[in-house]
């Protein structure tokens, strides 16, 4: 998206035969096999190569391994860069969320970071196919100019303040569509799968409010949107973890057969961690964990959230 819409931009890869694909032949093979990358990208294995310079770096890692690569990194951030969090997962042992784990571990003021997260499914952005996206973080400008530098024809970003929002959104979401997943698996039909969705996005909301996000986020598009497009596509890796789950299969057995990275398996941990820390329920999130974690038959788990106390919505 940057390099369509202008940006020069450079791929680093960690392994030189990726980079060198990228570099000589626009395509890599192993994520996105039938897409034909913009012939302006370059792309290299040399870490101090690829940041020299940079004003804009957008880090797409799996989230459990951001604090070490960043170790590697951050000697290498220009001064005043922004830094773009795409990722979408909560960080296991210090519950910490991705932009609080780069101010910390990159020593940059909360200013620089600006996290990029909506509906937004890789293989369909790759296809252009048009879609919206939120851009947040607490410097307006750094904000507007992440906007400008990734509005396409099929693109369409929207700016916020709610940090903390799009976050939790972004990385909640993940957990409820590996829930999704296993309804799917287990033949159960649109009430529950729309249920599902609509309790997720309760607890989502109830536990971004408690850690100061603004409540309307999870009605926008990196809350309620990215939800839908996660559990509606069968391109979500969580979604087609969750339905491996949800056909029997272990965690051991759902991990060989996921290629990338389902970030709401290791997340559900921390984020059940953190709602607990702060004294909100997720009931949803509870069970996610215990299937994935504790080896709980999905069928059981859908029991024990549908004999929960009655009350009001
Ligand atoms: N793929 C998608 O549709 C979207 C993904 N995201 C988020 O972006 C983040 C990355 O996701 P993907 O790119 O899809 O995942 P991925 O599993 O394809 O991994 C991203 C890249 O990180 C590399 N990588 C893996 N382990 C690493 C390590 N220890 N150190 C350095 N690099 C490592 C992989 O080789 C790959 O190039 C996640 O937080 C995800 O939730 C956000 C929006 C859409
Ligand atoms: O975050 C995403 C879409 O917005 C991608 O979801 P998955 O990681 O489940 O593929």
């Amino acid at each position: 998206m940057l390099a369509e819409a202008g940006s020069d931009v450079t791929i680093w890869a960690r392994r030189e035969v990726v980079a060198a694909e990228i570099r000589d032949r626009h395509v890599n093979e192993g994520a996105l096999p039938s897409v034909k990358l913009p012939k302006e990208i370059t792309a290299t294995s040399d870490l101090a190569a690829a940041l020299d310079g940079s004003s804009l770096i957008a880090i797409a890692v799996p989230s459990q391994t951001l604090r070490g690569n960043l170790a590697e990194w951050a000697g290498h951030f220009a001064p005043g860069s922004t830094l773009i969090s795409l990722m979408k997962g909560i960080e296991l042992g210090t519950t910490k969320r991705m932009s609080q784990v780069i101010v910390e571990t990159a020593r940059v003021d909360a200013d620089r970071v600006v996290v990029v997260s909506g509906p937004n499914l890789a293989p369909e952005i790759a296809a252009e196919q048009p879609a919206a996206t939120v851009v947040a973080g607490t410097d307006p400008d750094r904000c507007r100019a992440v906007q400008q530098a990734i509005a396409l024809p099929y693109i369409r970003p929207y700016t916020s303040e709610d940090v903390i929002g799009c976050e939790m959104g972004g990385a909640v979401k993940n957990v409820i569509a590996l829930a999704y997943g296993m309804t799917i698996a287990m033949g159960m039909g649109d009430n529950t799968r729309a249920s599902l969705i609509t309790r997720g996005l309760a607890e989502t909301a109830r536990l971004g409010v408690a850690l100061g996000a603004d409540p309307l986020t999870f009605a926008g598009l990196a809350g309620l949107g990215d939800l839908v497009a996660t559990c509606s596509s069968p391109l979500s890796r969580n979604r087609t973890f969750g339905e491996q789950l949800g056909r029997g299969r272990s965690l051991e057995e759902a991990q060989v057969a996921a290629r990338q990275t389902a970030e709401g398996v290791k997340s559900c941990l921390a984020i059940r961690d953190l709602a607990r820390t702060v004294g909100v329920e997720m009931p949803i999130t509870e069970q996610v964990e215990r299937v994935c974690h504790e080896g709980a038959d999905p069928r059981v788990a859908v029991k024990m959230l549908m004999g929960r106390e009655i009350k009001p919505e």
